[in-house]
């Protein structure tokens, strides 16, 4: 496996008018290739790139140094990078995203994505941000690199024939609104949601315009956007949800959900009776659930809530491993030692974390100290927001401990402080 013969090139988006320069618009190709999306138009490149501006991505693009001409033009491998923050539970951690990972058929396993992610990593590190994050297409490429999936998601549909109804009646009030609205609330409302919601990932600007209905799948306007939102008995906005009817085509009648944010539980119940409340339509499709199943809690017939999958979502790459355990709060006290593997050096050694009073302190001991227990990066990752039991992986053979005490202190440790969910797509 070798790299040798491709040439790597950093850059960020760039418009050359109304058109994206040449190096963007093949990028941008090479990406709906390896994706099997159409081959967007100039126009809505340009759109992407004009929405996308403040998010201040770099791409990269490895290049075949040996095309022939009639090779399709641009990069055979496409890797993005940017920063965002991630809610760890009493922090906004810095984080580095990665998306539009892609290499060409014709040039897979060579060794593009290694050299992409390895490279992406060390500038992240090298920035002295402490964790990376990404979703994954499959479930088996990640780890290797040290990524461990933190949060599943689940995509749910509601039946909202006569059989649902709320146990308890929500309180405030909910009104429909003119999608365009959300421009403007969307990003403000989201913006108090990710102060408080373990496991919420800053999102993209291009967020805005998703939900307001102003840039749809094909990169138009989606006048079939419709939004709502949730006053709280103050009369303050506290949530909205923003969906599509999917059309007379679809028989049950059917919304899709695009987005639904909300600061409290009265609010996420409160936009759910409204959904349910909509005539003409007995199914809500969801694509990303709060794992915690308030919904389905919340019903009279918690049968009406159908989970079609539950699957890993946010994968989580500690690179700085002291920063990330000093970052977060936590419920419990204890004083536990890890013995850390990285394959790639980043947060690797043993570290000693001592929890009082909610805040943790780490010490990076001599790497042959003795230790609780013993895990790699990946793991490490996986149970650092709280949602996934470190029991669970101790009992799946992932990390060693010690001995069953030390393992119901990490538990208890590691218990996040509230419902973990993320409801970020990147
Ligand atoms: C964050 C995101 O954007 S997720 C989207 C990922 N992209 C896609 O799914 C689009 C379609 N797939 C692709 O474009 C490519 O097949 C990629 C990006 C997944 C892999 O790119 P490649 O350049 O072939 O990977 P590369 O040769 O660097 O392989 C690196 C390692 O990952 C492994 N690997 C690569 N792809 C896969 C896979 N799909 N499943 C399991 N392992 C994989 C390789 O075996 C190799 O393992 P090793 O280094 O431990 O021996």
């Amino acid at each position: 496996m070798t790299t040798s013969r491709y040439e790597f090139k950093n850059f960020t988006a760039r418009l050359d008018g109304d058109k994206p320069d040449d190096a963007t618009g093949h990028w941008i190709d090479a990406v709906s290739l390896g994706f099997h999306d159409r081959k967007p138009t100039d126009a809505t490149k340009a759109v992407h790139i004009r929405r996308g501006a403040a998010d201040g991505k770099t791409m990269t693009g490895a290049y075949d140094t040996r095309a022939p001409a009639e090779a399709m033009p641009g990069p055979v491998g496409t890797f993005v990078g940017y920063d965002k923050t991630l809610n760890v539970g009493g922090a906004l951690l810095p984080a580095y995203l990665i998306s539009a990972v892609t290499v060409r058929p014709t040039h897979r396993r060579n060794g593009l994505l290694r050299r992409m992610m390895t490279d992406g990593l060390a500038g992240a590190a090298e920035a002295g941000t402490p964790i990376a994050a990404l979703t994954a297409s499959e479930g088996t490429i990640y780890r290797r690199f040290g990524f461990g999936c933190a949060v599943n998601k689940k995509t749910m549909t509601v039946d909202t024939t006569p059989r649902f109804g709320m146990l308890v009646p929500a309180p405030g009030s909910v009104e429909i609104v003119d999608a365009g609205k959300l421009r403007e609330i969307g990003p403000a409302v989201f913006d108090d949601y990710h102060r408080v919601q373990i496991g919420s990932v800053g999102r993209q600007g291009e967020y805005a315009d998703i939900i307001s209905g102003d840039l749809g799948e094909n990169g138009e306007p989606d006048p079939a956007v419709r939004a709502a939102v949730h006053y709280d008995d103050a009369g303050v906005i506290d949530g909205y949800v923003s969906y599509k009817f999917a059309g007379w085509g679809q028989t049950p009648g059917t919304i899709d959900l695009i987005d639904l944010i909300a600061l409290n539980p009265g609010a996420y119940r409160g936009l759910w009776e409204f959904l349910g409340s909509i005539d003409l339509v007995t199914r809500i499709k969801i694509p990303g659930a709060l794992g915690d199943d308030l919904l389905a809690a919340s019903l009279v017939d918690a049968r009406t809530v159908n989970v079609t999958e539950d699957r890993d979502h946010l994968w989580l790459r500690i690179l700085d491993t002291a920063a990330c355990l000093e970052a977060r709060d936590y419920d419990a006290d204890g004083r536990l030692t890890f013995r850390v593997d990285d394959s790639l050096g980043y947060a690797a050694g043993t570290y000693l974390l001592e929890v009082a009073g909610g805040r943790g302190t780490v010490t990076k001991e001599p790497d042959d100290a003795p230790s609780d227990f013993k895990l790699d990066v990946a793991d490490l990752s996986a149970i650092y927001l709280g949602a996934v039991s470190p029991l669970t992986l101790i009992d799946a053979g992932r990390i060693t401990a010690a001995s069953r005490d030390v393992a119901t202190t990490l538990r208890a440790v590691f218990a996040p402080g509230g419902s973990v969910w993320c409801t970020t797509e990147f």
